[in-house]
């Protein structure tokens, strides 16, 4: 094998990805297995290239001398200078004088010296674009078009290797870490890319960070998670709902298993598929994958939900006590989890059919308690039927939904009330309204990262199908046995603090997504933005301005409004909220060391801007 032609240390000019922008970067590390350099960028981007990717600054810059004498005059180097790193020019006019040069360009030695001559330099360290950029304040800027304003390096020529990466040939660049949950992974003939909506989701190499404290943690954590929730549901079922009263003794089979239950939850789950295949709702196209692919999903979610509605409604009707629901919910959370761990062995065993673009970039450690846990597979999916999004969206939201709704049936049984308590009814309405939120938008969750990064695993399965359904529900559950009167000023008190809570997550969410579909949608244009090395930019006025994960502001104080109503004799209906504010923090700080990696020095001038991460003054 040959030796490495760069040393580490050295300063270098680097290709961005899919272009023909050269950077000026520095030699980090050379992997000689796979002959990758890890390069760093000015503005503190790090990135994988290979050789071929990378030349030499001495040759750069006489190319680039050469290439200034025997440009047309008319040509203004002003004009390159307004280019971003992540965004080159996609087409352009050429000057008379180059075509010809370039139809006669037929050798490859030929075509190697004329891509030397058409690179040239022209470097503007990063940082200075901010400062350039600023009107008031250093950090706080309007976008257009969502282009960073000084490109320090770029080429004027369209060549024969940028046709070669558009076409999808031969060009090979990895990204060091993903964006999503930084694992390694691999950026197979890397496009220009459009944010969000055109970024491809990497595919799998070899898991190098094992999360949740590797194979030990998973492990501890695959059993202590069923046992906490049976803890849970054990402690809410009772009069006395303190720990200290926990019964010492295993609860008897019978009231954790019923076979029956486990023929109703295998029905629900039958309904919920048939439901989610029924041809109505549009047909969209998820995110590129590795192989260029994209996947269909059939957004009908809403739909399915008030097709549920009106069967949970005939059921009422025709008499059928929905309270069962609550007098063996034990059973139901067991059926539950049997079946999800049934699924999960399923999935593992089948992935190993599945070809290495169809893996996770987080689940293939090669630790088998890992992988299963993490989940091997991306999209798992039997035809067009999508395992994982189906499980994330249906079966346990709309389980969600029908158990709250058993819960309030089951009080107005077990208390003799005629009409449901208004704590009851607004927990109910509250959790509704989100259930709802989450179908009606059934379709960003395509560009999540639980969709795009996190493979189908027992944590998954396990959260999708007994976690949420059991565990988002523990308020209802617990208000059968625990009444809790509210007055009128706690009621409006809790509608305005749901209220303000949905306002801020919704709006938000709804914010970040118009911006990243359309930086000039006119509903987020007025925004200020940082602008960052891969074109994209980052929200730093408004909402995003307040705190940087402003949607997890939301979603936690709409979590309190939902165990408020529940009064304060017990911890155990703040379990939803306590689950919340840890997975939050912990994903915040998962997302927060991603968007260092990817954005580097623009990272920590939003950080400087807005310098709390979730909770104002606190956090
Ligand atoms: N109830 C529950 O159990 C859970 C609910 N949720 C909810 O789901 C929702 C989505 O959360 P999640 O998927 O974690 O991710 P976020 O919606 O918070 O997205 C994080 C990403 O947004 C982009 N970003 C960050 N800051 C900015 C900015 N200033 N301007 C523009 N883009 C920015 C970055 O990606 P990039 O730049 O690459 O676009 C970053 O990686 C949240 O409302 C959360 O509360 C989440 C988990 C569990
Ligand atoms: C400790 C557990 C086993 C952890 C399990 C976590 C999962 C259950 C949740 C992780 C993120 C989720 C989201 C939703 C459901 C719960 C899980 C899967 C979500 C799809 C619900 C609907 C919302 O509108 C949403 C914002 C799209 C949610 C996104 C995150």
């Amino acid at each position: 094998m040959p030796p490495a032609r760069f040393q580490i240390g050295d300063t270098v000019m680097g290709r961005w990805p899919g272009s023909n922008l050269y950077y000026e970067v520095k030699v980090m590390s050379f992997d000689n297995k796979t002959r990758l350099y890890t390069v760093i960028y000015k503005d503190g981007t790090e990135l994988e290239l290979k050789e071929s990717d990378i030349t030499s600054v001495v040759i750069f810059q006489t190319a680039g001398r050469s290439r200034s004498r025997s440009r047309s005059p008319g040509r203004s180097p002003g004009r390159s200078s307004a280019r971003s790193p992540g965004r080159p020019r996609r087409s352009r006019s050429r000057s008379p004088a180059r075509t010809p040069r370039r139809a006669s360009s037929r050798s490859t030695e030929v075509r190697k010296e004329k891509l030397k001559e058409v690179l040239e330099v022209r470097l503007t360290p990063v940082a200075m674009k901010h400062e350039n950029n600023s009107s008031n304040s250093k950090s706080e800027k309007k976008e257009e078009n969502n282009t960073a304003k000084a490109a320090p390096v770029v080429t004027e020529e369209k060549t024969e290797t940028e046709s070669e990466n558009q076409t999808g040939g031969r060009y090979n660049l990895r990204r060091r870490k993903d964006q999503g949950d930084g694992k390694a992974v691999e950026l197979e003939k890397a496009v220009e890319s459009e944010p969000l909506l055109q970024t491809k989701a990497p595919a799998a190499v070899k898991t190098a960070d094992l999360e949740f404290g590797g194979r030990v943690g998973v492990l501890f954590l695959m059993f202590l998670l069923p046992v906490a929730v049976l803890v849970l549901l054990i402690l809410c079922g009772q009069k006395d709902a303190s720990l200290q009263s926990f019964p010492l003794e295993l609860p008897a089979l019978q009231s954790v298993w019923d076979c029956q239950v486990f023929g109703i939850v295998l029905l629900w789950l039958l309904f919920q598929a048939v439901l989610s295949l029924l041809p109505v709702g549009k047909l969209v196209e998820g995110m590129p994958l590795k192989n260029g692919k994209t996947l269909k999903y059939r957004i009908n979610g809403f739909y399915a939900l008030l097709l549920t509605a009106v069967a949970a409604g005939v059921a009422v009707y025709q008499e059928v006590d929905l309270s069962y629901i609550h007098a063996h919910f034990l059973q139901f959370y067991t059926s539950a989890l049997l079946i999800a761990t049934l699924l999960s062995i399923y999935l593992f065993i089948r992935s190993r059919w599945a070809s290495k673009d169809e893996l996770a970039p987080g689940g293939n450690s090669g630790y088998i308690i890992y992988d299963f846990f993490m989940g091997r597979e991306l999209n798992p999916r039997i035809k067009s039927f999508d395992i994982k999004f189906f499980c994330e969206m249906r079966p346990g939201l709309m389980g969600w939904v029908l158990i709250n709704f058993a819960m309030l049936l089951a009080e107005m049984k077990q208390q003799n009330l005629e009409n449901p308590s208004p704590a009851m009814l607004l927990v109910n309405i509250f959790q509704l309204l989100w259930v709802i939120d989450g179908l009606w938008h059934e379709e960003k969750l395509l560009t999540m990262m639980d969709i795009m990064y996190d493979g189908f695993g027992f944590m998954l399965t396990f959260g999708d199908l007994a976690f949420v359904p059991f565990t988002f529900t523990c308020q209802a559950y617990y208000l059968v046995n625990h009444p809790n009167e509210l007055s009128v000023f706690w009621i409006i008190t809790l509608i305005a603090m749901n209220g303000v809570g949905y306002y801020i997550f919704r709006k938000a969410n709804s914010q970040k997504f118009a911006f990243r579909k359309n930086p000039s949608d006119p509903a987020v244009s007025h925004l200020k933005t940082i602008p960052t090395a891969t074109g994209k930019s980052l929200i730093v006025s408004g909402l995003w301005g307040f705190v940087r994960h402003p949607n997890y502001l939301g979603d936690i104080i709409m979590a309190l409004a939902w165990s408020l109503p529940c009064g304060f004799n017990n911890l155990v209906p703040y379990f939803y909220l306590i689950y919340l504010v840890t997975l939050l923090v912990h994903r915040n700080a998962r997302d927060e060391r991603q968007c260092r990696k990817k954005y580097g020095s623009a990272w920590e001038e939003y950080c400087k801007a807005v310098p709390y991460r979730i909770f104002p003054r606190v956090y």
